[in-house]
């Protein structure tokens, strides 16, 4: 079969991506030379040692830095700024207090121009997804941390974006609390086929959420690892415990780990 144009997918690429700030007058490298490729549906998750680049990484791909050189693209398209096709979801919720829970997810529909039944039928469908639809009518406030951060979710997805960029979105939450938000991504990946970028420092949350794992070096950050991992795609009835002792389980988080230290 022919291979498919990239303007023809919503392919996501890094073609020769470096990034450096100024910093007192002088270029500072931060990121590359970075080259690789994401194809539609997958979750791809990079994790690396502090400071490596990941964020940078993900900023060039939302389109708030431009990179000094090399261009990074979707679908054919060079990324030029902030579009609705990207979502990105911070490790901080970024909720309005004022807003009820519903009104939060129901924002960008409602600045798109979308009606008000419309708005609170995409609004309903996502609360439900991300288990909030009992609490729809409380402010942000009036939930936990790991409720917030559904929330969050909850808001970007129902801008409807192709690609759903997460910056550590688990990062400040107590390990229960993420391992079941973890179950509850791959849920919703697994409903929603979107595509998935998704930073972490946690070599075992790279493994256990990827289907391809990506490992960066120190800064200037470079790709030194490029796994497919499949227990992502393992289902819901295998229990999570059961996942993490399979020997190739095993063996990628070590392999993730070695890439990381070297
Ligand atoms: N606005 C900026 N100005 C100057 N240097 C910056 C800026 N933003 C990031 N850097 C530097 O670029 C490098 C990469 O930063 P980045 O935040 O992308 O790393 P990271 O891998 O996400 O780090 P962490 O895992 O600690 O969050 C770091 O050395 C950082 O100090």
């Amino acid at each position: 079969m022919a291979e498919q144009a990239p303007s023809a997918s919503r392919s996501i690429a890094f073609e020769g991506v470096r990034h450096h700030f100024s910093v007192g007058g002088a270029a500072v490298p931060a990121l590359g030379p970075v080259d690789f490729e994401i194809e539609p549906g997958e979750l791809v998750t990079i994790a690396g040692p502090s400071g490596c680049g990941k964020t940078t990484l993900l900023r060039l791909l939302a389109g708030f830095l431009a990179p000094s050189e090399g261009t990074v693209s979707v679908a054919g398209r060079r990324v030029q700024g902030p579009a609705a096709e990207r979502g990105v979801v911070f490790q901080q919720p970024t909720l309005f207090p004022w807003l009820s829970v519903r009104r939060n997810v129901e924002l960008g529909p409602r600045l798109r121009g979308v009606g008000s039944a419309a708005r609170h039928e995409v609004a309903d469908q996502y609360l439900e997804l991300v288990g909030l639809a009992d609490v729809a009518d409380h402010r942000p406030y009036e939930l936990s941390g790991g409720m917030q951060q559904r929330c969050q979710i909850a808001r970007v997805l129902a801008n409807e974006p192709e690609i759903v960029l997460m910056d550590e979105p688990f990062g400040a939450l107590d390990a229960l609390t993420r391992e079941r938000l973890q179950d509850e991504l791959l849920a919703i990946w697994r409903a929603t086929g979107r595509t998935i970028l998704f930073i972490t420092h946690s070599v075992d949350e790279a493994v256990f959420l990827g289907s391809r794992v990506l490992v960066m070096s120190p800064r200037p950050g470079r790709i030194v690892l490029d796994e497919r991992a499949v227990f992502a795609d393992r289902g819901e009835r295998v229990p999570d415990e059961e996942v993490r002792a399979l020997p190739a389980y095993v063996e990628l988080r070590e392999e993730v780990r070695r890439a990381i230290a070297a």
